[in-house]
């Protein structure tokens, strides 16, 4: 129980016009001012039976879109925004401001707020907090799209209204108001689903007076003469009543209601990926509808959802696997190769960290901070927490594609710094060359490929493999190893015979090596092959060598590839797995 707040008798007209219209207000519940939230509501004494009716609205008080379109344009056929009924809403809700006393609603509308906390009234320095998160980049874009309405709701407004009392500011403020305290119509009029597209928003008075807690158990029930809501649980004297706005997140709730939670339960980052340019095989795996872009949501107990690895595991799918993926779906038993997996999980990493990197986590303190930067604060460290879980579950499932679950378990026992990072993903690369190879190991100078890489070296005049990259050439390098491989006889045994078995199967056919792409490779056997001969007659003057098995070793190197950061100096690198 906490100390009973000081009521306030602001809110005395509002309750007694909603119950001379039939509306109610449990008589154990009072109404107080707060710093941190504007005004709320609280228990005067117990209120012990759940179910009991706290707070209704009767449906003559609703402002919806009918309400809306009869008032200002006569009938609902004459409002020219069917199809956008908030702007009809807005333009009410502005009206009703102008007509002040004089307004029916002018008991609900003179206690409205007319100061938010929404990053739309965020000034420059109060933005640059949230450079980086969804909400630095749709603020703008929400702007942008609520003037162009304020222009074209204006503009259709009846002659008997004066249109220059409708200010910018105004409307925005009525936009506010509506995306800080308004219902869903589909259940307000117990309409439609849950994705229902129709469904836009309705004000309640005097319902709409509760703040936000999240899980809180209340129960809204719509009758043909009154929405109300009463509580699920037995409220304790001087408790705080909640409302509970359904399962947001701290950028909903901060874009839209102008405040954060924090340890919010249902958190989320949403990840909006843009789609490449994808085969129709991948475009059916992924069921896509014509979108440019898929949407996921990462939250703290479910850091990396299924279907986020599966579009990205998709993305990464080269001809062949697609292929397979396909026929996994269509009921074979086939799954995603070792290489697709990791390709797939490194091209995710490094979505998701650069998602992490464009943020900036403040640690200032928090004690002479605004509520906006508190919230930011909030916001912004909530966000970065879910991404590095995010990271670290990829480097999991890595481990986990490698098999070597069991020693991650062990040596790291969790957590999301950079440390755990750092370390997990050097082990990572400490196993990766039972896997495969990427330059490091093709160009060691007491490694097992030392021959090879003196010649490179040579050859090229480089003297490491950071070298190799600066310059621009690491594809080219892997595809004479992938030659050289196959030339110095690794077919007949070793670790790479089988992997080179089936990528002669794979890519050594003319139906992938067409001319066309075979001659594409000449320039390059025409400027290395007769260099690096002289320099050792051996390795690179047998008649093997020809433009065809460059062209094929090409292929290989850019299906087979994967692309993973290096943890140490940042920079991608390529990984052939050959297993
Ligand atoms: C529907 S109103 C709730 C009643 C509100 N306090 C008022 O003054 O009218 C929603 C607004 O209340 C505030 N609010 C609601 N829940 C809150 C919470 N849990 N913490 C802080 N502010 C909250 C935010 O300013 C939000 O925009």
């Amino acid at each position: 129980m906490m100390s009973e707040p000081t009521a306030s008798r602001d809110f005395d007209e509002l309750v007694s016009w909603a119950e001379s219209h039939g509306g109610y207000c449990c008589p154990a519940l009072a109404f107080s001012k707060s710093e941190k939230s504007g005004s709320t509501a609280y228990a005067k004494g117990a209120i012990p039976d759940a179910n009991t009716r706290l707070l209704s609205c009767p449906v003559s008080l609703i402002i919806d879109y009918d309400k809306a379109a009869t008032q200002i344009w006569g009938d609902r056929q004459s409002c020219p925004f069917a199809g956008s009924p908030q702007i009809a809403i807005r333009l009410f809700l502005c009206m009703q401001r102008i007509l002040g006393r004089q307004s029916p609603w002018s008991a609900y509308i003179s206690l409205l707020p007319t100061q938010f906390d929404t990053p739309l009234y965020y000034d420059h320095e109060e933005m640059e907090m949230l450079r980086g998160t969804n909400i630095f980049g749709e603020v703008e874009l929400r702007r942008q799209a609520w003037m162009e309405e304020w222009k074209r709701g204006v503009m259709y407004l009846p002659s008997q209204f004066d249109k220059s009392l409708v200010s910018w500011d105004m409307y925005m403020w009525a936009c506010t108001v509506l995306s800080s305290r308004s219902f869903p119509s589909r259940i307000v009029f117990n309409t439609g689903s849950d994705d229902d597209e129709d469904s836009y928003p309705v004000l309640i008075p005097l319902v709409d007076s509760l703040n936000h807690k999240p899980l809180e158990p209340i129960n809204w029930t719509v009758t043909p003469d009154e929405f109300s809501i009463s509580s699920g649980k037995d409220i304790g004297a001087g408790d705080e009543i909640f409302n509970n706005y359904g399962p947001k997140g701290n950028e909903e709730l901060l874009m839209g209601y102008g405040f954060c939670l924090e340890n919010n339960p249902l958190d989320v980052v949403t990840l909006k990926v843009r789609h490449p340019l994808m085969s129709m095989e991948k475009v059916e795996l992924l069921s896509l509808k014509g979108n440019a872009e898929s949407t996921f949501h990462l939250s703290e107990s479910e850091p990396l959802p299924s279907d986020l690895v599966q579009f990205f595991r998709v993305i990464a799918a080269n001809e062949q696997e697609t292929l397979q993926m396909l026929s996994a779906s269509a009921g074979a038993t086939a799954t995603a190769t070792l290489r697709c997996e990791l390709d797939g999980l490194g091209k995710l990493y490094n979505a998701v960290e650069l998602k992490l990197r464009a943020i900036s986590v403040r640690e200032d303190e928090t004690a002479n901070a605004s509520a906006r930067q508190r919230n930011s604060m909030i916001y912004v460290s909530q966000q970065a927490k879910i991404l590095s879980r995010a990271l670290l579950a990829i480097v999991r499932a890595m481990y986990s594609e490698l098999g070597i679950q069991q020693e991650a378990a062990e040596d790291c026992p969790g957590g999301s710094s950079t440390q755990d990072l750092a370390y997990i993903r050097s082990r990572f690369y400490q196993h990766l060359p039972e896997y495969g190879f990427n330059l490091e190991l093709v160009l060691n100078p007491g490694g097992r490929f030392s021959e090879f890489a003196s010649v490179i070296k040579q050859g090229f005049d480089v003297t490491s493999a950071s070298d190799v990259r600066a310059a621009d050439i690491e594809d080219q390098v892997l595809v004479l190893f992938v030659c050289h491989l196959l030339i110095s006889g690794a077919t007949a045994g070793g670790d790479y015979a089988n992997w080179l078995r089936s990528m002669q199967q794979r890519y050594n056919t003319d139906e992938v090596l067409d001319e066309e792409f075979v001659e594409d490779f000449e320039s390059m056997y025409d400027a290395y092959i007769p260099v690096l001969a002289e320099l050792h007659s051996d390795m690179f003057g047998s008649a093997q060598w020809s433009a065809r098995l460059l062209a094929w070793a090409g292929k290989v190197v850019d299906h087979e590839g994967v692309v993973v950061q290096n943890c140490e100096d940042d920079r991608p690198e390529y990984w052939i797995i050959a297993v």
